[in-house]
């Protein structure tokens, strides 16, 4: 079990703020931490890694990472990091990056074959693409066999079809290394993928924490479907209004109100949500 309980002040957008977290974590779950820009996402990271001070306490297991007396150093705490920004070691091939943290060659071996890197792995991270970057930061991340992983969106800065790719490999080696993972994530569909546990963040404190479909799944009431999207525009047609909204990588058009058309301003995101009963889906 990992218990946490941190304090600690910080300078939000709108003045100061508290982070301030209670939490108990199994050792092997998959968390995905959510919530707007700002809410303290990345600083809860940087404190558990001890990156960042913070008042109160982190045991993990048996051993105490942070209490009122002492505080381990990064080097101490068994921790593996993935951040966006990679943080490979550029004048080291791919192979020489992971051999770095451990000396394991086999477990080497084996993460660079089930990542797909086998054949990279004597080139120098300058001529490695985004996703394989990635990929040899997440590896690298593992070689350490770390009690707890924390990645900070990770994947925001790859394509779909990437992202998705990596999203697999990533739930095959925390299945198979039974890493607790925390994985800072703005993407739903992320989320509800990889994650057994969603935590939203809301200035500082938790203000959600569910399992992934109680947490994101957004249908309420009696509807049956309900989209979160972007309002692109509204046309008129002869006296029809029709809203043309951004829903995932599908733009749809849907038939509004003139007083809903009055109130809705570009560029806001709306809900789109239909009682129908018997949807068609092929
Ligand atoms: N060491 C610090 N001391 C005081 N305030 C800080 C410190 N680090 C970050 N902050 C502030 O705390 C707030 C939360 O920052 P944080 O980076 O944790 O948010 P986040 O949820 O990760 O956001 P994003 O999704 O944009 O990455 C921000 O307003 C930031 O300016």
């Amino acid at each position: 079990m990992i218990n946490i309980d941190i304090t600690k002040q910080l300078h939000g957008s709108d003045g100061f703020m508290d982070l301030d977290i209670k939490l108990n974590i199994n050792e092997g779950d998959f968390i995905a931490l959510g919530g707007e820009s700002g809410s303290g996402k990345t600083t809860l990271l940087r404190v558990l890694a001890g990156l960042e001070d913070a008042k109160g306490s982190i045991t993990v297991g048996d051993k105490t990472w942070l209490n009122a007396k002492e505080s381990l150093s990064v080097q101490e705490r068994d921790i593996g990091f993935v951040f966006q920004d990679y943080a490979l070691f550029p004048n080291m091939s791919v192979k020489q990056n992971l051999l770095f943290v451990s000396k394991d060659k086999e477990l080497a071996e084996h993460l660079l074959e089930v990542t797909q890197l086998s054949s990279l792995k004597d080139r120098m991270p300058n001529r490695l693409s985004g996703g394989q970057k990635q990929r040899v930061s997440l590896c690298r991340a593992l070689m350490a066999k770390p009690k707890l992983l924390l990645m900070d969106e990770p994947l925001s800065a790859l394509d779909p079809a990437m992202r998705s790719k990596l999203q697999q490999e990533i739930l095959s080696l925390h299945k198979e290394f039974g890493t607790t993972t925390i994985m800072v994530s703005h993407d739903p569909s992320e989320m509800y993928r990889l994650s057994e546990r969603v935590i939203v963040l809301d200035k500082g404190k938790i203000i959600n924490d569910g399992n992934a479909k109680d947490v994101l799944l957004k249908t309420q009431g009696s509807a049956k479907f309900s989209f979160e999207g972007e309002l692109l525009d509204i046309i008129k047609v002869d006296v029809i209004f029709i809203a043309i909204i951004s829903i995932g990588k599908q733009i749809v058009e849907v038939v509004i109100t003139k007083e809903e058309a009055q109130n809705f301003t570009i560029g806001q995101i709306i809900n789109v949500s239909t009682k129908a009963f018997s949807p068609n889906v092929t």
